[in-house]
């Protein structure tokens, strides 16, 4: 589905990203994690064709990143981001409807009516009681939601998230994943995330791509990726690093130096 080949880029004379290589299969959930500044989303703007890079290349379903017309790579790419959403005075669902704009002509007209699909994604992600509501009516939490929505009406191949729980109490967080997981089961979307907690990574993510100050510490799934030592080496902290009882994944514990 995704192809990174050596990429790199530098912001002005700094280089934020070298030597980038690694590739996502069709239908997987990838992680994309690593330090504040290691450039994760420096390398998701990549992906998502927002930024150019310097060297190397990007290939999405067999085609060049570089070769895409926006409305083209809109048609099969979605991003959560935090600052995705519209200014405020947009109402939750006509932001859903935003998120048809790639498939609408200059008119606005559609081919497909996405109505009952707008309606499906309102009602998966608890929103039917606030659709009427405005943008600035709603909490951190509730925002997060309509934006995860924006990206899922427009029905993307390669749905891309930066940071998708931030904002979000434990409750949301697992509800958040569990939604986006069940919706890649159902349609098969490969999704590639950036995210800053190591244990939700290890929950969801079949691979996942450690950075570490611009560069690639080590692609591999949880198992491979969650240890004490690499996490010493990239974090600066030692964890215990324990097996969940119920997934049989890799979790860590942070260890205080103070103790209590
Ligand atoms: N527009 C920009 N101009 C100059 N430097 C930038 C720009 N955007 C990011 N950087 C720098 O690039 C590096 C990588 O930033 P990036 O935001 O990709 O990291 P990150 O891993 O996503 O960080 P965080 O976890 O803190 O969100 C940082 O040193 C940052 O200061």
């Amino acid at each position: 589905m995704i192809q990174v080949n050596g990429i790199q880029k530098a912001y002005q004379q700094t280089t934020v990203l070298k030597e980038i290589e690694f590739s996502v299969c069709k239908g997987e959930f990838f992680g994309i994690i690593g330090p504040n500044g290691s450039g994760k989303s420096t390398l998701l703007k990549m992906i998502s064709g927002v930024i150019p890079y310097d060297v190397g290349e990007i290939v999405i379903q067999d085609k060049p990143l570089r070769k895409y017309a926006r409305k083209e790579l809109a048609q099969i790419l979605a991003v959560l981001e935090q600052e995705g959403l519209p200014p405020v005075g947009f109402r939750v669902r006509e932001v859903m409807e935003m998120g048809r704009f790639p498939f609408q002509n200059w008119l606005g007209e559609e081919a497909e009516d996405a109505t009952a699909l707008i309606d499906e994604i309102i009602e998966m992600l608890g929103l039917s009681a606030l659709e009427d509501r405005t943008l600035d009516q709603l909490s951190g939490g509730e925002k997060q939601r309509v934006a995860l929505g924006k990206a899922l009406v427009q029905k993307p191949k390669l749905l891309l998230l930066d940071e998708p729980t931030t904002y979000l109490d434990i409750g949301y967080q697992i509800q958040l994943m569990d939604i986006v997981k069940g919706w890649q089961k159902t349609t098969g979307v490969t999704v590639v995330a950036v995210l800053h907690d190591l244990n939700l990574a290890s929950l969801y993510c079949d691979r996942i791509l450690m950075l570490h100050k611009g560069k690639q510490v080590q692609v591999g799934g949880p198992r491979e990726i969650m240890t004490s030592s690499l996490i010493e080496d990239v974090y600066g902290t030692r964890p215990i690093v324990m097996e969940h009882p119920v997934h049989q994944l890799p979790q860590i514990f942070l260890k205080s130096e103070m103790g209590k």
